[in-house]
């Protein structure tokens, strides 16, 4: 594997049935191969795509003591803004430089859940920019509905219902995430200081890149590949808790951003399902060993993101 491949989702809206298998098949034989792919006719128009990278430019164009207010340490629900070199992608190695601000499923304040403060059902941030917020939850509800697709895709490959990831998506947890990773200026220490070499936690991730190259990904020959910008295309990849509830048929795939030569932007959107889902690999392979035991999301997601960052508890619920 020397590219990534590029796959048309145009057939899983189909109404023949032949066809959704098809491109089922065709993304089923990505998840087990590689873990990545891109996607085209994903059904979000451009101009859609574009004005997101419109509000992630007024974003951290803010003054800095504006993006501080919005700081995720003030959430304890993954919301807000990360500042430059506040995350470690890759424990092991040193800060990110990259800053990121992250908007969850959007709940009101005085939701039952909110009120509960149930993990991950927290009120998100916004910036004090006219407009905004119902043009980012725009953008989130289109990725919201491009990752249900994907999953459609999923269940009809795994030989599911075609329906069974659709009853864990009514209200998942989701996260779409602003990255603006500063120019190297011709300093690069280490080849993933952008993002340090990690695998995504969730289910899908589908990412939108600006066209300044820096995402890298690892093949199953241990040579790091490029992911460049395949302009109206996403980069979707896998991540660890369906490569976990499938009883790793799909694969979750290190990847690394490397510092860009220029100012470089991304928008991740990374989807898991239902915080209360069971994610158990007995419901997906039948007849075959489970190697891991039940868990529910919201449990996996907190174990994986308190080892991610230095603010959050190692106990902490999410
Ligand atoms: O910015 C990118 O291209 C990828 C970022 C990434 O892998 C992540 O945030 O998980
Ligand atoms: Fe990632």
């Amino acid at each position: 594997m020397s590219s990534l491949p590029i796959i048309s989702l145009a057939g899983l809206r189909s109404d023949d049935p032949a066809e959704r298998q098809a491109t089922a098949t065709e993304l089923g034989r990505a998840c087990r191969d590689v873990g990545f792919f891109y996607v085209i006719d994903h059904g979000i128009p451009d101009s859609v795509c574009q004005g997101a990278f419109d509000l992630a430019r007024q974003l951290f164009a803010l003054p800095a003591e504006d993006k501080e207010a919005l700081s995720i340490k003030r959430s304890p629900h993954n919301r807000g803004y990360v500042a430059m070199a506040d995350e470690k992608l890759n424990p092991d190695a040193g800060a990110d430089m990259k800053e990121a601000f992250n908007i969850g499923t959007d709940f009101p304040a005085d939701h039952p859940d909110v009120l509960a403060d149930k993990p991950f059902r927290g009120v998100n941030f916004w910036p004090p920019i006219d407009g905004w917020r119902r043009r980012a939850l725009d953008y989130f509800d289109h990725c919201l509905e491009l990752g249900r697709t994907i999953h459609r895709g999923f269940s009809l490959d795994l030989g599911l219902a075609e329906d069974f990831f659709a009853g864990h998506l009514s209200k998942p947890i989701a996260t779409l995430r602003m990255l603006r990773y500063p120019p190297s200026a011709g300093k690069v220490e280490r080849e993933d200081g952008g993002a340090g070499t990690h695998t995504d936690y969730g289910n899908v991730t589908i990412l939108a890149s600006d066209a300044v190259a820096g995402l890298e990904v690892l093949n199953r020959q241990g040579e790091w590949i490029k992911a460049p910008h395949v302009p109206g295309a996403f980069v979707c990849n896998i991540g660890d808790c369906l490569m976990r509830w499938s009883n790793d048929t799909y694969l979750s795939t290190p990847h690394r951003v490397r510092p860009p030569a220029k100012e470089r932007y991304s928008i991740a959107f990374f989807l898991e399902v239902n915080p209360d889902s069971v994610v158990d690999p007995r419901d997906i392979v039948k007849g075959e060993a489970p190697k891991y035991e039940p868990i529910t999301c919201a449990d996996y997601l907190a174990a994986r993101l308190n080892a991610t960052y230095d603010h959050r508890g190692a106990d902490e619920k999410a």
